[in-house]
């Protein structure tokens, strides 16, 4: 097994930098049903390009690069306790050279492990089987789309659905809600696995094993593949669209699988994964553990990277307006909703560890008129000691929906960006205060780390890194005003709409 280490590594620099033939196909064909201009286009346009700049930087397609989760076949008589070491060397050597985040943290004191191992991390599965080859696949999806995933337990009832009954009908409902209820919080657009039965653990696990079905793969069973294509088609029409902008693309893959489950129990269990779908496969020889064949490498994928006008609604070139720190109020109250900004200068990153300690203690800096990210990235350090911005794409706002009206009046911040958009409590403070949110395009981390051209210094590195306040000079960073300081919110708009649709797929359609 002289070659399973290096095999390993390919593979998980593989799964994190280099997009699968089939889910690009499905982003390809997301771009052309998006009309020209919006800003779902415009998104799915800068994701396109991420997905280019990671495999040719060979670095994180998202800089969430998740929880990394491995199944693997082995021939009966294979040591499978190899395997596993093998694995955990290389999860903790794709880490130390970028290709991975340091993304494990006690559950208890938040302390991150620094090299993605720890208890429960990596998540390994084995099974033995009776082919003579080694068979090991990985996903990695991200804690935000994660967050996504729904379990339903039947009979329920669904807002806007209504009764939810235990059969075909049933889990159509709850499908089409767990689509719902992602809106673009989960990097829309997205595709589902979803699991029937088992029990709540189980059905997760099948849930998220569905995901290894390559996406246009149909279903066996003749009533999941006819419900695979009901959804595609009815979870298009909610108008969630990219990033939750609104639009045509929401969902871009769904796979539906069964188990038994115990007649008290019926659950409908759905895992949500981001656009940035990535998960590989290998087949190894059991001999020397050399890489035979990739499982998802059936062709080569270009992305389609025709440009897209930045227009709005009625077909205007959208306004363009520059930001650099410190904002003054005046600035903030001119934007509205749709408008473009660029943003040069300085800004701080902060997520979860950051709010939260803000809410009783003093910043180390001035917030004064700046701008906050909400952002955990890949970091490296170079020889010299100085640290490089490796991906850096946005994280989800809402998780700070608790602090963020209080820290940005307490600190007098003006800008906040991240992306999926926040709640009311948000709002009103960007009404009272003056300031406005921007929702960057999530998972487009190499796009982002581009325009980060220095780290100009770092605080809370006990925090671990990618929850330390970055502090960074940013070069032409574009974001789109999502929520502004007028009370205007394109979330809230697009989570009512999207309610009404799907009130209108309550009336039976499967028997
Ligand atoms: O942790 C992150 O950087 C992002 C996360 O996957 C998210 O979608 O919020
Ligand atoms: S930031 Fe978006 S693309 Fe990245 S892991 Fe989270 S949900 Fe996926």
């Amino acid at each position: 097994m002289e070659n399973l280490k290096q095999s390993i590594l390919e593979l998980i620099t593989d799964t994190s930098t280099n997009l699968p033939p089939d889910v690009r196909r499905a982003v390809n064909a997301a771009k052309v049903k998006e009309d020209l201009g919006t800003r779902a286009a415009l998104s799915l346009s800068t994701i396109a390009q991420n997905v280019v700049m990671a495999e040719e930087n060979v670095s994180p397609i998202c800089q969430d690069t998740g929880m990394p989760t491995f199944e693997v076949k082995t021939p009966v008589g294979v040591n499978q306790l190899i395997i596993k070491q093998a694995i955990k060397e290389m999860i903790a050597e794709a880490t130390k050279t970028g290709k991975l985040r340091s993304n494990s943290v006690d559950s208890l004191t938040g302390e991150n492990t620094g090299d993605n191992l720890g208890p429960g991390t990596p998540v390994i599965h084995f099974e033995q089987w009776e082919e003579d080859e080694i068979e090991i696949k990985l996903i990695l999806k991200g804690g935000g789309c994660e967050n996504k995933n729904i379990q339903y337990s039947l009979p329920c009832e669904l807002e806007g659905l209504g009764k939810v009954g235990r059969n075909l009908d049933g889990i159509r409902k709850c499908i089409l809600h767990a689509v719902y209820q992602a809106q673009g919080q989960g990097c829309s657009a997205g595709f589902i696995g979803v699991g029937i039965g088992g029990d709540r653990t189980s059905g997760y696990a099948l849930a998220k094993h569905q995901l290894f079905r390559k996406v246009e793969d149909v279903n066996q069973n003749a009533d999941l593949a006819a419900l695979e294509d009901y959804i595609m088609e009815t979870a298009n029409q909610l108008g969630i669209g990219t990033m939750g902008f609104g639009g045509n693309s929401t969902l871009l893959g769904c796979k539906i699988g069964v188990e038994n489950r115990l007649p008290a129990s019926f659950f409908v269990s759905v895992a949500y994964n981001c656009w940035a779908f990535r998960r590989q496969g290998v087949r190894l020889n059991p001999e020397t553990g050399e890489i035979l064949r990739y499982l998802y490498k059936d062709e080569e994928v270009a992305m389609d990277l025709t440009p897209v006008a930045a227009t709005d609604d009625a077909g205007e070139k959208r306004r363009e307006v520059v930001l650099e720190a410190p904002i003054s109020e005046e600035q903030i109250r001119s934007l509205r909703v749709g408008d473009v900004v660029i943003i040069n200068g300085e800004m701080h990153t902060g997520r979860d560890a950051l709010h939260s300690y803000l809410m009783d203690h003093d910043c180390p800096v001035d917030l004064n008129g700046g701008i906050i990210y909400h952002c955990g990235p890949v970091m490296l350090k170079d020889q010299e000691g100085e640290w490089h911005v490796k991906a850096a794409g946005p994280t989800t706002s809402i998780r700070e929906e608790p602090y963020q009206g209080e820290i940005i009046k307490k600190f007098g911040i003006r800008a906040v960006i991240g992306k999926g958009g926040m709640g009311a409590k948000t709002l009103k403070a960007l009404n009272e205060h003056g300031a406005v949110y921007l929702n960057a395009i999530g998972g487009a981390a190499q796009y982002y780390a581009e325009c980060l051209e220095k780290v100009e210094g770092v605080d809370f590195m006990e925090f671990g890194i990618p929850e330390a306040m970055w502090h960074l000079r940013v070069k032409g960073f574009a974001a789109i005003v999502t929520m502004d300081s007028h009370g205007n919110s394109l979330h809230a708009d697009v989570e009512k709409s999207s309610a009404e649709k799907l009130a209108q797929f309550a009336a039976p359609v499967f028997k």
